[in-house]
């Protein structure tokens, strides 16, 4: 028997290990079985290039719970280790990797997204464990080890009298950590760590089939060749929405599309992502994809691998040259993790590109469940943005839908102004704006329905990235002055008779909230219309949606403008009215209305005016 002291100068490093890992300590089981794993896929290779001269059969990772003894055991049929190995490996190497850690590591370790993701590997054993054992035989020709160690520095190693391959380990669970002897939390850790590692994980039996028939089969925890671990080519539709089902067996959505992630150089890069319907709820929405590294389950938090506007999605992706035990301040300064990104960015417009393509029918009908990734990913990746032309769809209020340069080419005989700037009309909501679009597609105009939480940012990128392209909201001005055409129609009010009217509209408007502007438009244009100017809206939209720049805007009170078509009949019969009463209530319901238009008529205001209307009827 050898007994020692192991090499380390930290003095005892295991209370050290709990400490610091506290938030974390279920990943044991994980490191447990990623060494399990590695063990058996070693072996695998040495047989297949005829360097182990064993049988490498079916091998199966075991977990079993001894819950009389406080006992966990993890047995592999994996390469083992000699004791010369298990003086090497486990006393000499990874306890100085442990030291190392902890070394490196003490200050930001309170980071718990950092800790999660370090493979303290063996050691980590210690978090839950008061002693450990491993009993190991070599497929090499020699006799079995025992080693055990009670969590201080202190170990023993000597021979046993273990007869097949691969290494079991024994955890003798400390009395703070006996909720793993629990069934049910250790299932529910392979289920979240292991669930598709590449060997698979035997947890209990179950029985199968009745009566006569039933047989005790074991019951296998993982899927160890998960769909994103093979080629496209193999793949049906079917195998991707099964696979989803597989990722969310509690999700009852189909998703709309998927991404076949697949890259080997010059970095690694496995994975399936997929666009869910999204709820209204974007926030509930995030982390939803995995990140693996070689089947190894890691987090659901992708901030910084994949481009923000993608955290929408859902997926797996899989990558070992995803460095985790950094920072993510440095995670996004990393050269790989960078390309990683824009090779993500770059798939998801090409798969956009070419599903626009094979069935634009098809992509037309989910561009309403899509576009807010979609137009996120526009604002904020500038080279999505530059793909996105070929794809990127603009509908109009009656269902048509048309690319940017597509737009263009429909409305520049009507829509450009005299001074050859293309006016794009669009509205936010078919329903509140429904008198506005009416007015513009009485003139022949194409209104888009743009109502995304981000769509102003978007209008303001594209204004100023095209030349002579402006966007205006169908209430952001009279429908005349919209798309100005020619010079202003000519007054049939005198100079003198549009002040006179002016002063007497002012008086009948609550000041400051509506600015009053006379307008010489045709007699058959709406006399009164409230507007909204753009520039202002739009500037306050973007601050309520949160962007850089607009500091203040949000808190801007909601300006109006009072449009008086001067040619109306209206207007003579108000300015010509002597008796002072009529003409007030001649102003009063015309303003009425031109609220109720714009959905500003509301509570007491709107009770007020269905009464007068009623007793009018009378
Ligand atoms: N089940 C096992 N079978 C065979 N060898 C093992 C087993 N578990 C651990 N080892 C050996 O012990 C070494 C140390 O393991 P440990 O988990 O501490 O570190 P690691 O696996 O090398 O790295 P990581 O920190 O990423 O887990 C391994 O490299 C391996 O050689």
């Amino acid at each position: 028997m050898t007994s020692g002291k192991i090499n380390v100068t930290v003095e005892n490093i295991f209370p050290l290990i709990k400490k610091f890992l506290y938030s974390d300590h279920e990943i044991f089981l994980r490191e447990l079985i990623s060494n399990a794993t590695d063990a058996t896929l070693k072996l695998k290779h040495l047989t297949s290039i005829g360097e182990a001269n064993v049988e490498y059969g079916n091998p199966v990772i075991e977990v079993k719970i001894d819950k009389e003894n406080k006992k966990i055991h993890i047995i592999d049929q994996g390469l083992g280790m000699t004791k010369e190995e298990v003086e090497k490996y486990i006393n000499q190497v990874a306890f100085s990797g442990a030291e190392e850690f902890l070394e490196k590591y003490k200050d930001s370790a309170k980071d718990a997204g950092i800790i999660g993701h370090f493979g303290l590997g063996f050691y980590s054993a210690f978090m839950v464990a008061e002693k450990v054992e491993i009993i190991t035989k070599s497929y090499k020709n020699e006799p079995a080890a025992h080693w055990t160690c009670d969590g201080s520095p202190e170990y023993t190693l000597t021979e046993s009298d273990k007869t097949d391959r691969g290494t079991e380990i024994i955890l003798h669970i400390a009395e703070d950590s006996l909720e793993f002897l629990e069934e049910g939390k250790i299932r529910g850790l392979l289920v979240k760590y292991n669930k598709f590692m590449p060997v698979s994980i035997k947890f209990g039996t179950h029985t199968e089939g009745e009566g006569d028939d039933a047989v005790e089969v074991d019951t296998i925890i993982n899927n160890p060749n998960p769909a994103w671990t093979k080629q496209p080519s193999e793949l049906k539709e079917e195998d991707y929405t099964n696979f989803y089902r597989e990722l969310y067996p509690m999700q009852f959505e189909e998703p709309l599309f998927n991404i076949h992630l697949n890259v080997d150089y010059p970095f690694n890069l496995t994975g399936i992502l997929y666009f869910p319907k999204l709820s209204a709820d974007l926030q509930m929405q995030k982390d939803k994809i995995q990140l693996y590294q070689n089947q190894v389950y890691v987090t659901d938090n992708v901030e910084g691998i994949v481009p923000e506007f993608l955290t929408m999605l859902k997926g797996v992706i899989d990558s070992p040259d995803i460095p985790l035990n950094v920072s993510r301040s440095y995670l996004q300064a990393d050269g790989n993790v960078k390309k990683i990104s824009n090779y993500i960015t770059r798939k998801v417009a090409d798969k956009m590109k070419s599903l626009f393509n094979e069935n634009r029918a098809d992509f037309e009908s989910k561009w309403n469940d899509i576009k807010i990734v979609l137009e996120y990913g526009m604002l904020s990746e500038p080279k999505f943005y530059e793909k996105s032309g070929a794809f990127a769809l603009y509908p109009t209020v009656d269902g048509k839908y048309y690319t940017f340069e597509e737009l263009k080419e429909a409305i520049k005989e009507n829509q450009t102004d005299k001074d050859g700037n293309l006016v794009i009309l669009y509205a936010s909501n078919k329903d509140t704006q429904h008198s506005y679009i009416a007015s513009a597609q009485e003139k022949g105009y194409q209104v888009l329905l743009l109502d995304s939480p981000i769509v102003s940012h978007l209008i303001q990128k594209l204004e100023a990235d095209n030349e002579k392209i402006s966007f205006a909201r169908v209430d952001a001005d009279h429908v005349s002055n919209l798309i100005k055409k020619e010079e202003n129609t000519i007054s049939k009010l005198s100079e003198d008779e549009q002040k006179n009217l002016q002063e007497i509209i002012e008086l009948n408007v609550p000041k400051g909230k509506y600015t009053v502007q006379l307008e010489a438009m045709d007699s058959t244009d709406e006399p009164f219309v409230i507007t909204q100017p753009e520039f202002m809206r739009r500037m306050k939209e973007m601050s309520a949606s949160g962007g850089g720049g607009m500091f203040g805007m949000g808190n801007m009170p909601e300006m109006y403008n009072l449009v008086v078509n001067t040619n109306h009949e209206l207007a003579s019969k108000i300015l010509n009215n002597s008796d002072k009463e009529a003409q007030e209530s001649n102003i009063k319901q015309a303003m009425d209305l031109a609220k109720l238009a714009q959905g500003l008529l509301k509570g007491e205001e709107l009770t007020a005016f269905v009464k007068r209307n009623f007793s009018q009827l009378k």
